[in-house]
């Protein structure tokens, strides 16, 4: 079997290590160095780009943090860039898997973006969503990676079927005019 390619994505400090580290090691690493992100705010912060499009992978966790409003209109602006990517690259087929995280959960005494617009963000991205705490749960994130690599898998299917298919019909289109076009001729 091939390997599944995820991509966090989220502005600085939203927690896409600590969730990455979470699932894997089941552990919450309080403190490390931050990497530099991959997706960066730029000029005032009102506005997130990617630093190049992310067209090598299969599905992607957008993570922001419940207690930053900035971080939800940064997830919000790279929802909408990936929106647009596939747009573009995969005419026809099913969309590439995607879930908003709304990281922090433990922070909800400091909280600045309700459940409810990040469930709405969700369902206008067509995506799946969910609240989680990287410091206090792992059953969360462990449930929500286990799905989106079902998803993939699933996904990665259909688009080998759909290639599978697409290739077979050409063949047979190939074979139709080579012969239609002899018979025609004798
Ligand atoms: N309270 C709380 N803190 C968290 C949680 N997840 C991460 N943090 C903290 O938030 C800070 C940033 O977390 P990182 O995982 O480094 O965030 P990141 O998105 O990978 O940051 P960059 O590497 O800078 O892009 C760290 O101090 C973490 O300990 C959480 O669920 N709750």
């Amino acid at each position: 079997m091939n390997d599944i390619k995820l991509a966090l994505l989220g502005s600085q400090g939203a927690g896409k290590s600590a969730v990455l580290v979470r699932f894997l090691t089941r552990r919450f690493i309080g403190e490390y160095a931050s990497n530099a992100t991959r997706a960066v705010p730029q000029g005032s912060g009102a506005r997130c780009i990617m630093e190049e499009p992310v067209d090598w992978a299969d599905g992607f966790v957008v993570v922001y943090n419940i207690s930053d409003r900035t971080s939800f209109i940064d997830a919000e602006d790279i929802l909408r860039q990936i929106r647009e990517a596939r747009v573009d690259n995969c005419k026809g087929e099913v969309d590439v898997p995607v879930c908003l995280l709304g990281n922090k959960r433990d922070l909800c005494h400091a909280r600045q973006v309700s459940e409810d617009e990040g469930r709405c963000l969700a369902r206008g991205s067509r995506c799946h969503f969910q609240e989680v705490s990287a410091a206090e749960s792992y059953q969360d994130i462990a449930g929500l990676f286990t799905q989106l690599i079902r998803q993939v898998m699933e996904h990665l299917k259909h688009r080998a079927d759909r290639r599978r298919y697409s290739g077979s019909k050409s063949m047979a289109k190939l074979i139709n005019n080579v012969f239609g076009k002899r018979r025609r001729s004798v």
